[in-house]
């Protein structure tokens, strides 16, 4: 912010120092030993200044750090000017510069705690009210489709931010979804995608709701269009439409241009960012299906985060810390990827729905003020459901040349405890495990001991695990709609730090214009060999493959 590459701060060169000459000192198996008190003092417990049963435990006990770096990394923080800006964040100053936008997806979950000044803001009630009154009509059957039948299906059709949000929390908040009735989401303008979808739909009882910002998104307007003339078959009456879609958008021109009524839109605001905004309009599939209330308290969860992060000192404030961290890796170890690994199958999408949360927000490589970056910017994020990783990537995260930090992620009881909870104890006995042995993997010594003196020396090197490697730990209770609100916006903004240390704007998406517009132009020459121009010789060679087996 203060127009510095992080690289120029003091505070970056001392941590480069540090870790060009420390770091082989910073051995978890050492800094454990040598300290007792490593876990009390690097673990924290969150409880929401709103609701004490919104609680977790961030355990960053194993990371590759002491409290004089942790202190420097803070350090950078307060440089860059962390706080400044995110105070800007909170009064809807327009940090969004490339669109000279505000960023106020904390608005959306407000509750009247912080003053904001910009257009739309206080018509954000008004839109939660709407949301209410049509879930609960949907809900409670008062809403019909056409034939007079309640509705059982809903489809709501959207890409990137518009789609990902509302699958991961439908997905996480299972346990306390309307279970007859359906949500599904179509995405990919792969007709397979939709077709499949309506082949499980009746025309009379399903209700489209069309998740789009901009509409003018490629994929979702064709998806959109095609479930219209599906349900224009069955129905015959264009009048119908009205009781089978909804749209969630800032353009109202465009929808109703696409034949839905403004009294069946759900609005938002340029200030919400795509992937910011599951808490907008863009959740009413989410509200359809888990209820009014628990959609509610899903914001209220995310706003209790919102109040820590405003105001708990640095040291003390989690999004800062597992920023911090996360810039530790990535920029001075040269960690490429980071992992998110939920054992929680509820949170089965967490990790697809951060990859564009972070990937989108910090994948760029010019400062806001337009200078080359000359240090790594956003990790590469990914990840799965445990245990199921463990039996297919683990390997390489215990045993391969990169360093990956992770984060294990997961609930101390579970909504399903079968069998007395047997499961959830093998499922959390693992959630232990792996981090331990990822920080103190096992020794040649130990290995000799296990496999005795008649073993060859490549089995024992094999069977070494070097260990050192870092990951933090996140556990909380039970996986509640409030309790994932706080997780979401705990890596929200975790990015949000990450991005202002960086110098980057968060909240732009340049990059995924090209392609689009690229695509655009080759639709136009698909048809015949002799349209097909101006490309390379290996776009140029593909596409003509591509029309030797053409159809209709
Ligand atoms: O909601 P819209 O306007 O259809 O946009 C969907 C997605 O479109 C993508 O192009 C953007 O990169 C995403 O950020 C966005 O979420």
């Amino acid at each position: 912010m203060s127009g510095k590459l992080a690289s120029e701060y003091a505070s970056w060169k001392k941590l480069q120092g540090i870790y060009d000459t420390e770091r082989s000192k910073l051995v978890l198996k050492d800094l454990f030993a040598q300290d007792p008190e490593r876990f009390s003092k690097f673990s924290k417990e969150y409880t929401s200044p709103d609701d004490p049963s919104v609680t977790f435990l961030l355990d960053y006990s194993k990371n590759l750090i002491t409290e004089p770096i942790l202190k420097d990394l803070l350090n950078l923080v307060r440089e860059a000017e962390v706080e400044t800006v995110r105070d800007k964040m909170f009064a809807g100053e327009h940090i969004n510069t490339s669109e000279d936008r505000a960023v106020l997806h904390v608005a959306l979950r407000n509750f009247d705690d912080f003053k904001i000044q910009e257009a739309g803001v206080s018509e954000v009630d008004g839109v939660l009210a709407h949301i209410k009154e049509f879930s609960d009509a949907v809900r409670s059957g008062a809403h019909k489709g056409y034939t007079g039948k309640t509705i059982n299906t809903i489809v709501n059709i959207g890409i990137g931010g518009s789609d990902l949000g509302p699958v991961m929390v439908t997905e996480a908040l299972k346990p306390y979804s309307k279970r007859d009735l359906t949500a599904h989401f179509v995405s990919n303008i792969d007709g397979t995608h939709i077709a499949e979808t309506l082949r499980l739909c009746d025309p009379e009882r399903t209700l489209f709701i069309i998740a789009s910002k901009t509409f003018t998104t490629q994929e979702t307007i064709t998806n959109a269009e095609s479930a219209r003339s599906w349900f224009l078959a069955a129905a015959k009456d264009k009048a119908h439409v009205a009781k089978h879609f909804v749209a969630l958008s800032t353009n109202t021109k465009s929808v109703t241009a696409f034949g839905i009524a403004e009294a069946n839109m759900f609005q938002f605001w340029d200030w919400v960012g795509g992937r910011y905004s599951l808490w907008s309009a863009i959740g009413l599939s989410i509200a359809l299906t888990i209820g009014y209330e628990n959609f509610e308290a899903l914001l209220k969860g995310a706003h209790g985060m919102d109040k820590h992060f405003k105001t708990a000192p640095l040291e003390e404030n989690l999004p800062v810390l597992l920023a911090v961290l996360g810039i530790w890796y990535n920029d001075f170890y040269g960690a490429q990827t980071h992992a998110l690994l939920p054992y929680d199958q509820y949170l089965h999408k967490f990790a697809d729905y951060f990859q564009q949360g972070d990937m989108e927000s910090n994948g760029k490589s010019v400062t806001k003020d337009g200078s080359r970056v000359n240090y790594q910017t956003g990790p590469i994020l990914w990840g799965a459901a445990g245990t199921n990783g463990q039996h297919s990537f683990y390997q390489l995260v215990h045993q391969g040349t990169k360093i990956i930090p992770a984060d294990f992620i997961a609930p101390a009881t579970t909504h399903n405890p079968i069998e007395n909870s047997k499961h959830h104890r093998i499922l959390l006995s693992n959630y232990f495990a792996q981090p331990e042995a990822l920080a103190f993997g096992k020794t040649e010594e130990e290995v000799r001991k296990e496999v005795g003196s008649g073993a060859s020396e490549a089995l024992v090197k094999s069977k070494v695990f070097e260990g050192n490697r870092p990951s933090n730990s996140i556990i909380f209770p039970l996986l509640t709609p409030s309790t994932l609100g706080a997780l979401i916006a705990l890596y929200e903004h975790k990015i949000f730090v990450q991005g202002v240390v960086w110098g980057i704007n968060s909240f732009d998406q340049m990059g995924v214009e090209l392609g689009k517009v690229l695509a655009k132009a080759i639709l136009a020459q698909l048809e015949k060999p002799d349209d097909v121009k101006g490309h390379d010789s290996s776009t140029t060679g593909l596409i003509h493959y591509y029309q030797k087996y053409r159809k209709e």
